[in-house]
């Protein structure tokens, strides 16, 4: 459905040049729902942008739908569905009517318009709110006529640029929901961005992280976190140079975790964090260095991103401005 091979897009502004994509290679089978996970200006958009042939590549190539984006432009807009980061309703139109004019564009019949339109408020649970304007509706009630937009032709493959930025997150499991429902429903392939690790975590079958315009990573969520990312066993201690001889004694024990600490806390990064943390705490205490406190986490998405960037991908850190990490590494081995 979708296939890209070294997909670059350079903008230049003020005399300076962002390499925002950098040699994307990338595909998307039939059916897929995919998400696009990275910080603030990793050149998500702009990937998508692309695909849908908003903007030119500056090299590389792209295939959507069976056709090329330079110079298919006109195929590709027909084939897809695309929602940007803006509503796209017009504030004065009823919800209803928006939609059957969309499809007019796309040079749907009137009658096929309206009963595509009528199935898409039923499925989309819009019918107490299709006949209202557009201004009148919620947050979530619009972003779900945008996604109603966007499939008004019935495209093979729906684009969703941050569809839940904005949302509460009542509103945001909601659309999640809706989306999945759609996908069910028609067989769409679906291609979303997001830096919500929990809407990637949960909906997506697949997560092509992104950072600095590149791909870093690229598989089913699960796989990500047990091929890049450790259990976290969190160790609390009363002194804080307790925790600085815990973690260096750690580090001797254990060759395979990463270890980090700060003040009175360790963290372990390690495979089977859960089998590993009571022999760890026994062992702790029997070298006179009792652990307070301990949790164990399973891996996220942002250990993953973590893992493979060294920075946080926790909401507000940007691809331009690296998070600083505020513990110190004290021990690394692969
Ligand atoms: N038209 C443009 N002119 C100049 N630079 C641009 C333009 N569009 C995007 N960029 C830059 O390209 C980089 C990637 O931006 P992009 O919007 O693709 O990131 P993103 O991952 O979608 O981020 P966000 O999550 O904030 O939407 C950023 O550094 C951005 O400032």
């Amino acid at each position: 459905m979708i296939e890209t091979h070294g997909l670059t897009k350079a903008f230049t502004a003020r005399k300076r040049t962002v390499e925002a994509v950098r040699g994307l290679d990338l595909t998307v089978a039939p059916g897929e729902l995919v998400a696009l996970l990275g910080p603030n200006g990793a050149g998500k958009s702009t990937t998508l942008r692309m695909l849908t042939t908003l903007i030119a590549p500056t090299s590389g190539t792209a295939r959507v739908a069976g056709y090329d984006v330079a110079t298919q432009p006109q195929q590709v807009r027909r084939a897809i569905g695309y929602i940007g980061q803006g509503n796209g309703a017009g504030h004065n139109q009823r919800g209803r009517d928006e939609l059957v004019s969309h499809g007019l564009a796309y040079g749907m019949s009137k009658a096929s318009a309206r009963s595509r339109a009528d199935e898409l408020v039923d499925s989309l649970d819009l019918t107490q709110v299709a006949d209202r304007k557009v201004s009148s509706l919620s947050g979530g009630q619009r972003r779900r006529l945008d996604i109603a937009m966007g499939l008004i032709h019935a495209p093979a493959l729906l684009f969703l640029d941050e569809p839940s930025t904005g949302l509460d997150p009542q509103n945001r499991a909601n659309l999640q929901e809706h989306v999945v429902a759609l996908r069910e429903r028609y067989g769409t392939t679906v291609v979303l961005t997001t830096h919500y690790l929990d809407e990637a975590d949960s909906l997506a079958e697949r997560v092509v992280v992104i950072d600095h315009g590149r791909l870093v990573a690229d598989d089913t969520p699960a796989r990500l976190k047990a091929d890049h990312a450790g259990d976290r066993i969190t160790l609390a201690f009363d002194e804080v140079v307790d925790a600085a001889n815990a973690a260096a004694r750690i580090v001797r024990g254990h060759g395979d975790a990463e270890v980090e600490h700060a003040e009175r806390e360790v963290v372990v990064r390690v495979a089977s964090g859960a089998r590993l943390a009571p022999a760890m705490l026994v062992d702790l205490q029997d070298a006179g260095l009792p652990a307070r406190s301990v949790e164990v986490a399973r891996p996220t998405l942002d250990d993953v991103f973590l893992n493979l960037t060294g920075r946080s991908l926790r909401e507000g850190h940007t691809a331009d401005q690296p998070a600083t990490d505020q513990l110190d590494p004290i021990g690394v081995s692969a």
